[in-house]
């Protein structure tokens, strides 16, 4: 008897996604062909990587997963239901259980509002939860990614760039999600800073199964944060694989050319381990 754990949390079939191709009085657009029959199945509580170079399609397949956009074909089951068919409540539930997190999370807040009342927000506007008891899930989500309750009446400038993607993860943080797309979340830190936000997000995974897709363009963290990586090359998946297999076996040759880029990572990449591990072992 199929089990819900024998269930993938995240299914993607056969999508695609094309861009352009209108035809006006005048002209036709080009169509472009950023998702071409993509496949893939993420399992609960598993880190699935999604690589590729520059303009691959990693990030329009986290759109259409997070259903920022709806796919021109093919379709992706959550939980083994099909997003496009769910009803109004299911989608509400949806919108609150997937989250996303990006490069620069916190650009995303308003610059007049304190962070504080921008993460409220949600809990406010569709929880209907009282300014109170508002405050006090904020005041949580914040001490979860390390920062301080005084930091809710900081307004997005007045917060370092690690501070203000910390301030981001609480935000996706506040509707007690389930999946989170990773959009290159550490891409835009230093080394240092890099370390100790995988080291949260490691450490939000262990203590609430979160389930991840991390999108990144190198194979810097991949091999040390993900379990499981797909491979992307022009709207195609190339090649999927376990991380250590992806790392030390790549079979196919779009992998080996990003992973000859992460010969001269490697320095970076030790530090960015031994750094997370101290960071680990003073939690
Ligand atoms: N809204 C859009 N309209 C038209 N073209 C788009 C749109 N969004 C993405 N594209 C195109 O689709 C292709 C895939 O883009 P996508 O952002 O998914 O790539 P990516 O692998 O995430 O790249 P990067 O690593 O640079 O973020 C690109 O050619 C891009 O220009």
């Amino acid at each position: 008897m199929m089990t819900k754990a024998d269930v993938p949390l995240v299914k993607v079939d056969h999508l695609i996604k094309s861009f352009g191709g209108k035809r006006s009085l005048f002209s036709k657009s080009k169509s472009i062909h950023a998702v071409k029959d993509v496949s893939l199945s993420i399992n609960r509580g598993e880190t699935f990587g999604l690589i590729g170079e520059s303009g691959s399609g990693k990030t329009t397949i986290g759109r259409m997963i997070m259903k920022l956009m709806d796919p021109t074909d093919g379709q992706i089951l959550y939980d083994g239901k099909s997003i496009s068919h769910f009803s109004k409540k299911e989608m509400k539930d949806y919108r609150s259980k997937v989250q996303i997190i990006f490069q620069d999370s916190g650009s995303a807040f308003n610059p007049r509002r304190p962070i504080g009342k921008q993460i409220a927000y949600p809990l406010i506007k569709n929880k209907k939860y009282s300014q109170d008891a508002a405050m006090k899930e904020v005041y949580h989500c914040l001490e979860m990614v390390g920062l301080r309750k005084d930091f809710a009446n900081r307004y997005p400038h007045q917060l370092s760039g690690g501070q203000r993607q910390r301030a981001g993860i609480a935000r996706a943080l506040v509707l007690h999600p389930e999946f989170l797309v990773l959009d290159e979340p550490v891409s835009a830190l230093d080394v240092s800073v890099k370390a100790q936000i995988v080291s949260l997000l490691e450490n939000l995974q262990k203590e609430f199964n979160f389930t991840y897709l991390f999108i990144a363009h190198n194979l810097d963290l991949v091999a040390y944060f993900c379990d499981r990586v797909a491979v992307m090359y022009k709207g195609e998946i190339v090649e999927v694989n376990t991380a250590q297999q992806i790392f030390r076996h790549p079979q196919n040759k779009v992998t080996k050319k990003l992973l000859g880029s992460i010969l001269t990572l490697d320095g970076s990449l030790n530090e960015i381990k031994s750094e997370a591990y101290e960071i680990n072992s003073i939690n």
